[in-house]
C-alpha cells in the first residue's frame, strides 16, 4: 500500500515574505462577473487573515458570495482585483499553468459531492493527486490519516461500494495527502445524514487540532459552523461579521468596505 513511486515534484516555492503565520491572506479582493451585459459583483472587497492551524467557517445567505470567496481564495477562480496569498505565495499573481500546479500541490479540497473518480479504488483516489504531481507518497502520513478516519478496511473498494460518509472520509484523506498548506471544504456535509455529517466535522476539527492543519469551510449549517473556531458571516459580497467560537479571537476581518 502507498508504494507507488515517481519523479520529484515541481512545486513552486513560497516566497519567504511577511505573514509567516498566515495560511491565507486576502487583501481587498473583488470579483466581478459579466452577466448578459450587466456586471455582478460577487465579492466587494474582502480582506481576511486565516492563521495556520485554525478552522474558519464561512456562512451567509444564498448569493452572498461564499462559493466565490472559496473559489477565489483557493485559486479555482481568478480575482478581479486585490490579492490572495497562501502560505506566503501570492497566488493571485500566478499565471496558468502555475496556479493549477500550486493548487494541486499545496491546496486540499473537500466538496459536497465528494468528487471521487468512480473507476478508481479508495486508495487510488487518495494517491491520485500525489501521482499526478509525481510525488512519493508519505506512507506513514497516509497510514495515519486512513486509520484516523476509519477507512483502513475500505481502501480496495470503489466509491460506489462505499457509503456517502465513507466516500467523504476518503475525500478528506485525499485532501490531506499532499500535506497541503490549507484545506477548503465546500458544504462538506451537505450530502450526508446527521451522523455522517458529525463524523466529518469532528474529523475536520481533529486534523486542525492534532495535525495543525488549516481549514476553511463554507456551510449553510450553523451546527456545522459550530465545529470551527470562528465563523465569518457574508452579506452582499462582504464579510460583515466575524464571530469567534472559542475564547480567543483568532481571525481578523480587516479593511472590508
Ligand atoms: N460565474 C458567474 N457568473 C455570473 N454571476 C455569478 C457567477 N458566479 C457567481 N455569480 C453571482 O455572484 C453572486 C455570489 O454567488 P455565490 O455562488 O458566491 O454565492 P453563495 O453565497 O455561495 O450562494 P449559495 O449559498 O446559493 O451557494 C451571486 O449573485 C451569483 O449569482
Amino acid at each position: 500500500m502507498w508504494l507507488r513511486r515517481g519523479a520529484p515534484a515541481t512545486t513552486p516555492e513560497p516566497s519567504p515574505e511577511a505573514e509567516p503565520h498566515s495560511a491565507l491572506l486576502l487583501n481587498e479582493v473583488h470579483r466581478r462577473y459579466s452577466d448578459g451585459g450587466a456586471t455582478v459583483t460577487a465579492l466587494a472587497g474582502v480582506s481576511l487573515r486565516v492563521p495556520r492551524g485554525s478552522f474558519l467557517a464561512v456562512m451567509g445567505p444564498s448569493g452572498s458570495g461564499k462559493s466565490t470567496l472559496l473559489n477565489c481564495a483557493s485559486g479555482l477562480d481568478t480575482v478581479s482585483s486585490g490579492s490572495v496569498r497562501i502560505g506566503g505565495t501570492d497566488t493571485s499573481a500566478l499565471k496558468e499553468p502555475r496556479r493549477t500546479l500550486f493548487r494541486r500541490d499545496r491546496v486540499g479540497f473537500v466538496f459536497q459531492s465528494y468528487n471521487l473518480v468512480p473507476t478508481l479504488t479508495a486508495e487510488d483516489n487518495i494517491t491520485l493527486p500525489l501521482r499526478l504531481a509525481g510525488r512519493h507518497p508519505d506512507r506513514a502520513w497516509l497510514r495515519g490519516l486512513v486509520e484516523r478516519v476509519g477507512i483502513t478496511d475500505r481502501l480496495r473498494h470503489r466509491p460506489s461500494e462505499l457509503s456517502g460518509g465513507q466516500q467523504q472520509r476518503v475525500a478528506l484523506v485525499r485532501a490531506l495527502a499532499t500535506h497541503p498548506e490549507i484545506v477548503f471544504a465546500d458544504e462538506p456535509t451537505g450530502a450526508l445524514d446527521a451522523q455522517g455529517a458529525r463524523r466529518i466535522l469532528r474529523l475536520l476539527a481533529d486534523v486542525v487540532r492534532d495535525l495543525g492543519q488549516t481549514v476553511v469551510m463554507v456551510t449553510h449549517d450553523p451546527d456545522a459552523a459550530a465545529h470551527a473556531h470562528t465563523t465569518a458571516s457574508m452579506t452582499d459580497g462582504r464579510i460583515v461579521d466575524v464571530h469567534p467560537a472559542a475564547a480567543t479571537r483568532r481571525f481578523t476581518a480587516v479593511g472590508g468596505e
